[in-house]
């Protein structure tokens, strides 16, 4: 569904990809170590930054030179690392402000509410008082409100307790089997290559290593990565 061929891109005069192409999958995981260019390469795909070299494809359509709301219109949503809500209002509050004006606003809250039990439960509680993993889930809620093909997730389970980051792993799996796509960065390799259908592992902006997801890849990635 998104295709990212041969991504040069940077910040000003600074590049930080090098010729980069993403496997697609319907579940496709972006890995590498800090500063590798993980959230660049995302922000990239939502039109946040430009490409000097590279097509960016969505859909069959070329996308590379649309802005993010143009991206957005086209079916993508993109969670920034995070956790981000507005503190001062509740869950519901958070959820009802992404559905006001879309049509049948109240049954995409309600669908929201009824897949992260947690956000039902806490649903008048202010955003800014939820643990780290419910904000994740909030935003991952919010993001679907406007229903999307493609779901990009930077770092979901960033400061997240471990009971939590399985949930977040199980509802990556469910939105693949419900026909949304997902590109994820991630830190922890684990988790990421159990959702992931691809995976691609990024260094100082270069491809290093692309493959088939499952648990089985988690070795390959890890002795790659310490390289
Ligand atoms: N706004 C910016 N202006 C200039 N350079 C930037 C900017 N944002 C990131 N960079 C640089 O780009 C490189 C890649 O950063 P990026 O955030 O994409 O990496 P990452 O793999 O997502 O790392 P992390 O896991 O730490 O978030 C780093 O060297 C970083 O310093």
């Amino acid at each position: 569904m998104l295709e990212l061929t041969d991504i040069d891109a940077g910040y000003g005069r600074t590049r930080v990809l090098h010729g980069v192409t993403v496997p697609t999958g319907k579940v496709v995981a972006v890995l590498g170590h800090n500063g590798a260019g993980k959230t660049t390469l995302l922000r990239l795909a939502i039109g946040l930054i430009k490409p000097s070299k590279g097509r960016v494809v969505f859909d069959g359509e070329d996308i590379t030179s649309l802005r993010p709301n143009e991206r957005i219109a086209r079916g993508m949503a993109y969670v920034p690392q995070g956790q981000q809500a507005f503190g001062q209002l509740t869950t519901l509050e958070n959820l009802q402000l992404v559905a006001d004006g879309r049509r049948g606003g109240k049954a995409l809250v309600d669908a929201q509410l009824a897949r992260f039990p947690a956000l039902e439960q806490f649903a008048a509680r202010k955003a800014g008082l939820l643990s780290g993993g419910q904000r994740q889930q909030l935003a991952i809620a919010r993001a679907l409100i406007t229903g999307p093909k493609l779901l990009i997730l930077d770092e979901p389970t960033e400061g997240i307790q471990p009971t939590i980051v399985a949930e977040i792993e199980q509802t990556i799996i469910r939105l693949a089997e419900e026909g949304i796509n997902v590109l994820l960065v991630e830190q922890h390799i684990g988790f990421a290559l159990e959702a992931a259908e691809r995976y691609v592992v990024l260094a100082s902006g270069l491809v290093t290593q692309t493959g088939e997801g499952g648990a089985a890849a988690t070795s390959t990635v890890r002795a790659a990565m310490t390289i």
